[in-house]
């Protein structure tokens, strides 16, 4: 079976009632290409008002969640939460909370272990910065990432990640990496997969491409063998989201 393409919207802290409804209502009109799998993912306030509102093969995807199930932990929403109102997804390691947030890898592997054991799909984001590229580091950087996971979670759970491969120098910036940049790594992951995790694994799991992806570049990226769809930013919030959708028609 081929690899299911998937593209999903992250509006990071994009968006207010209005601005939200009228993305949601563009996509539920829009003609998007049936084979491809779509999730987007709001700020938390509008999560259940994305949820309500888009059409339910949209899928709706959490920026964070917490790794611990219930307590004292001020500010934080659990994977019960999230089931709770109908939110099957969450976005989880984005560069901007790494790098930001100073969230480790190890922190990041308990929560896509949380997330997935308490049944919600992840989008796990990877990927080096500019320095660590320059230094000939990205494969480094991205297997150690990807190892912390893998310590977490079992074999068969592979089946609930999406890798969302996402080069830090290559978001928001417009600096998109080339197609070759793309596949080279994301030919490496499914490398990792197969010796890491197993054959099934390899086969099976997306893996997709993040940073500055537009409606310009995103069909010669979509033409990649190991580059199974994208994770969008700022175009996500714009009409041409439906564009990168249909990427492959
Ligand atoms: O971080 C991203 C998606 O998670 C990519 O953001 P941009 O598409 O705005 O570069």
């Amino acid at each position: 079976m081929p690899r299911q393409f998937f593209v999903g919207g992250n509006f990071k802290m994009n968006g207010v009632r209005q601005s939200i409804t009228d993305i949601v209502k563009n996509l539920n009109s829009a003609k998007l290409d049936s084979t491809t799998e779509v999730v987007i993912s709001p700020p938390a306030l509008y999560l259940t008002l994305t949820r309500e509102l888009a059409d339910p093969k949209i899928g709706v995807a959490a920026q964070n969640v917490f790794d611990k199930p219930n307590g004292a932990f001020t500010g934080e929403i659990s994977v019960e939460q999230l089931k709770d109102t109908s939110i099957n997804w969450a976005v989880i390691g984005h560069s901007e909370r790494r790098v930001i947030l100073k969230e480790s890898d190890e922190f990041i592997a308990r929560k896509v272990k949380a997330a997935v054991d308490g049944g919600v799909s992840v989008i796990f984001c990877i990927g080096e910065t500019l320095e660590e590229r320059e230094a000939n580091k990205t494969i480094e950087v991205v297997t150690r990432q990807l190892n912390a996971a893998a310590k977490e979670l079992s074999k068969e759970q592979w089946a609930k990640v999406v890798i969302a491969y996402e080069p830090v120098w290559a978001i928001g910036t417009g600096k998109v990496a080339t197609t070759e940049q793309a596949q080279e790594v994301h030919a490496a992951i499914r490398k990792w997969l197969g010796e890491t995790i197993s054959a099934q694994a390899a086969d099976d799991v997306r893996v997709i491409y993040g940073g500055s992806v537009s409606e310009k570049n995103c069909r010669e990226l979509a033409t990649q063998p190991d580059v199974d769809g994208f994770l969008v930013g700022g175009a996500s919030l714009k009409p041409a989201f439906v564009d990168i959708i249909n990427a492959r028609i």
